[in-house]
């Protein structure tokens, strides 16, 4: 038996999609402290935690057939195409039976975020954007020990430029139709998580 949300998905482009899912774009710098917020708001609001990144190295340990393809680009730290990733998100986003979710990582350039748009026709709700400077980020990547292949100064030193290059300007996109929720990150994360819930808190359950 389906849940209530899987029994009310809809056909986008001949495939199943969640319908009318509230979606919230995390977007941030490498090291930035996405994925330690999402999950303090996962525990807090009930959403569905998908981070883009994660997708992608589940997939390639899937033994998938893009999986030397996501590795080579993951390693140079360039941008998969969105193809690709926006499948990974659709499937996970029906397979999590929930309809609230956190976009971690994504769109993280304009082709990542025109072809969301085009393929799943969803308007994020807001945009969560985690601004950190740079020598803190590089000094969190840096002491991460995820043993991840992209953590190291070279490919660092390459996402920096990437962020700056192409995902900014999505996040410009979005600051345009103010949809943008700006947070401090370079501060401890209970500060930055106290930033996070006065976002996610309707306004009129906030204390005066
Ligand atoms: N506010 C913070 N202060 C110090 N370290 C942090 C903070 N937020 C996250 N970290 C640490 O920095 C590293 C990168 O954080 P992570 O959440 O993985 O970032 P992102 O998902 O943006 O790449 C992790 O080791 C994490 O524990
Ligand atoms: N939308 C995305 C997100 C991540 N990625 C790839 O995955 C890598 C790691 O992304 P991530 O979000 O897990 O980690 P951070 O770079 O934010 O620390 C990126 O550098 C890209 O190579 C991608 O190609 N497309």
């Amino acid at each position: 038996m389906g849940s209530v949300v899987e029994s009310t998905n809809k056909e986008v482009n001949g495939s199943v999609a969640v319908k009318n899912p509230t979606v919230v774009f995390v977007l941030g710098g490498p090291g930035s402290g996405k994925g330690t917020q999402c999950t303090n708001i996962v525990q807090h609001f009930g959403y569905t935690h998908l981070s883009a990144g994660d997708l992608l190295r589940a997939e390639i340990k899937s033994g998938s057939e893009n999986g030397t393809m996501i590795q080579n680009m993951i390693k140079e730290g360039k941008i998969v195409p969105s193809e690709v990733t926006i499948k990974l998100l659709q499937r996970a986003m029906l397979e999590s039976g929930n309809d609230k979710f956190l976009i971690d990582g994504f769109p993280r350039n304009e082709e990542n975020r025109a072809a969301f748009e085009e393929v799943t026709k969803i308007e994020p709700a807001f945009v969560l954007f985690f601004d950190c400077p740079e020598e803190e980020m590089e000094r969190r990547l840096l002491s991460r020990n995820q043993g991840r292949e992209d953590d190291n100064i070279e490919t660092i030193r390459k996402r920096f430029k990437v962020f700056l290059e192409s995902s900014l300007p999505v996040i410009e996109h979005y600051t345009a139709r103010e949809k943008v929720r700006k947070i401090d990150a370079g501060r401890p994360v209970e500060e930055v998580f106290e930033s996070v819930k006065a976002v996610f808190t309707p306004k009129d359950e906030k204390a005066d």
